[in-house]
């Protein structure tokens, strides 16, 4: 009997316009794998505090990126291109904190008569806050509909890795002039001491990429890992992006954005515009950030390669 066959990219969303930013940050704060408050009540009147103080400084990021996160084209236009160039499959995409939500998208996958599933969070490395969110909230609302693979993380693609190196050595002539800074999204230091393995797999990704250009002969200034996106009081992974960027006034830089597989505000606002900004100040000579693989043909290839 034919199956019918679906691939649901799972992705965070982002704002399109004020209200949804409101939107995303009470969906993210009311969220117990971020915030890792048990009481669900304690942790909506937290959540709801946290909102209304963000809220119009984070706007005023928005506006400088066009009033809209370019999360929702990007993953629109990559699950647009797999359904031209993945055969035997539909893909889907839902959104965590913003629409697409999984309710809607499973009531649609049950009309469309899918009954095989594979999963593949858009996030190369496994976080609770991520990938285990993201699952959660599919299977909340999938009531054993379906066969589900799952992937839960891709960091040791060689086909993704590829797309990584190219794209690097892509913006640079001779890279030994480059200090390369891989920047993660950090998280709470208290959420990998409790087990997340998301620090772990990001140093393990690092060694692999390493490894591969200097497969390739290619050899960087320096090769190192920071995190942005601080958020609130609590102590972060660290070194963050700020204090490694003071390590190389006079020098150039590259960035690579690791945590991510669609560009979006963390890229385009804050590594683009805010960190430039800062390094500037800090007398980097020249500040160069990389795309992330989007929809590109290769990253196709590699979705491709992961479910097989
Ligand atoms: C406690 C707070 C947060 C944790 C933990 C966190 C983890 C985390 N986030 C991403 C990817 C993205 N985060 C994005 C935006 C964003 N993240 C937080 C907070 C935490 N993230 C906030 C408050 C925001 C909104 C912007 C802001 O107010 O600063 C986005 C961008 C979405 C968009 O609009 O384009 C992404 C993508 C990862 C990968 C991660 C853990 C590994
Ligand atoms: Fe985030
Ligand atoms: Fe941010």
């Amino acid at each position: 009997m034919q199956k019918n066959k679906a691939i649901v990219l799972l992705n965070m969303g982002g704002a399109r316009n004020k209200n949804e930013l409101k939107m995303f940050l009470t969906n993210m704060f009311n969220d117990e794998n971020i915030l890792t408050i048990k009481s669900a009540l304690i942790r909506k009147v937290v959540a709801s505090m946290i909102v209304s103080k963000r809220l119009d400084s984070a706007w005023k990021n928005y506006e400088k990126i066009g009033d809209s996160s370019p999360i929702n084209p990007l993953t629109e236009q990559l699950v647009k291109k797999c359904n031209e160039k993945i055969e035997g499959f539909k893909t889907y995409q839902i959104m965590r904190y913003t629409p697409p939500f999984a309710k809607t998208v499973i009531e649609q996958m049950k009309k469309d008569g899918i009954d095989e599933v594979i999963l593949l969070p858009l996030y190369p490395q496994y976080s609770t806050t991520t990938t285990k969110s993201s699952l959660e909230d599919f299977l909340k609302y999938e009531k054993n509909s379906f066969k589900i693979r799952v992937i839960y993380d891709f960091y040791k693609n060689e086909s993704f890795n590829t797309c990584i190196v190219d794209e690097i050595l892509n913006n640079v002539i001779n890279e030994k002039e480059y200090n390369l800074i891989f920047s993660a999204h950090g998280l709470p230091q208290k959420i990998v001491d409790n087990g997340d393995p998301y620090q772990k797999q990001m140093i393990e990704h690092i060694e692999i990429l390493k490894q591969k250009l200097e497969e390739k002969d290619r050899f960087f200034k320096s090769i190192n890992l920071a995190y942005q996106s601080k958020v609130g009081p609590l102590k972060w992974l660290e070194p963050s992006l700020e204090d490694m960027l003071k390590n190389f006034k006079d020098e150039n830089v590259i960035i690579y954005p690791l945590s991510f597989i669609v560009d979006n505000s963390e890229t385009d606002f804050e590594l683009d515009i805010e960190y430039r900004h800062i390094a500037t100040n800090l007398g980097i000579k020249e500040y160069k950030v990389c795309k992330c693989v989007n929809d590109s043909d290769e990253f196709i290839e590699t979705i491709k390669n992961i479910i097989n």
